[in-house]
């Protein structure tokens, strides 16, 4: 089964995928981008480079997506792991297509699903930690373009999207809470989840 932690940036997914590492030690836990290979290296590059081409780091982001599917989590799937990732194709779908938002394509989330719909692999379960873009910002420090309150704005507008779309897909936790309440809100979603498969 695969998991997936969704949410902006400075929500709180990394503290929670790793207080996750000591609960679910059987699962394989992974990432998006990747942190070990030369195709997460070029999505780093890009997402330090204010002048990146978006549609040029939408491929660079899809590349490491196929190289993360066929070298960790096809494998690991097919072995019968659980599987939980924090980030995956959502963040493609809710990024990009806001960096995308005035390009040339018509519709720019569309477009990237259309891409990914030939050869990904959707997860089954989407936990989504809900944060408002300035909480977002302030807590990842506004380091990058991507970290800034109003374009992370638009990407929780296309997450809710997202969310609207598949409901049964998603779940959503308030993650303005103190972490150990977030994390308890995700260990009994992650019961549930676990229970009904
Ligand atoms: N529930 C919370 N309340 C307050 N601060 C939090 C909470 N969760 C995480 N933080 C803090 O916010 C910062 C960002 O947390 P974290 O790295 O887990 O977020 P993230 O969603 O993985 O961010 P990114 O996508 O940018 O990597 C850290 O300093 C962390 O300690
Ligand atoms: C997978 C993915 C990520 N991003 C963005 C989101 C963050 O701002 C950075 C790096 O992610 P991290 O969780 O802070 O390490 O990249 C993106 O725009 N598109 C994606 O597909």
């Amino acid at each position: 089964m695969l998991v997936t932690l969704e949410g902006l940036d400075g929500s709180g997914k990394t503290t929670v995928w790793e207080a996750l590492q000591d609960v679910y030690s059987d699962a394989v836990f992974t990432r998006e981008p990747t942190s070990d290979s030369w195709y997460g290296e070029a999505v780093n590059r890009a997402i330090g480079d204010d002048d990146a081409d978006p549609l040029a780091t939408l491929f660079l982001f899809t590349a490491d997506h196929a190289d993360h599917l066929s070298r960790v989590v096809r494998p690991a799937l097919a072995e019968g792991n659980l599987v939980i990732s924090d980030r995956y194709s959502d963040s493609r779908f809710a990024y990009q297509a806001a960096s995308l938002r005035d390009s040339d394509l018509a519709r720019p989330m569309e477009y990237i699903m259309g891409i990914h719909a030939a050869f990904s692999r959707p997860p089954d379960k989407t936990i989504y930690l809900d944060v408002d873009p300035e909480t977002a910002a302030a807590r990842s420090g506004a380091t990058n373009k991507f970290e800034q309150a109003a374009y992370l704005a638009d990407v929780r507008a296309n997450y809710e999207r997202l969310i609207d779309s598949e409901p049964e897909r998603f779940v959503r936790i308030d993650a303005t809470q103190p972490p150990e309440d977030v994390l308890g809100a995700v260990e009994t979603a992650l019961a549930e989840i676990l229970d009904a498969n």
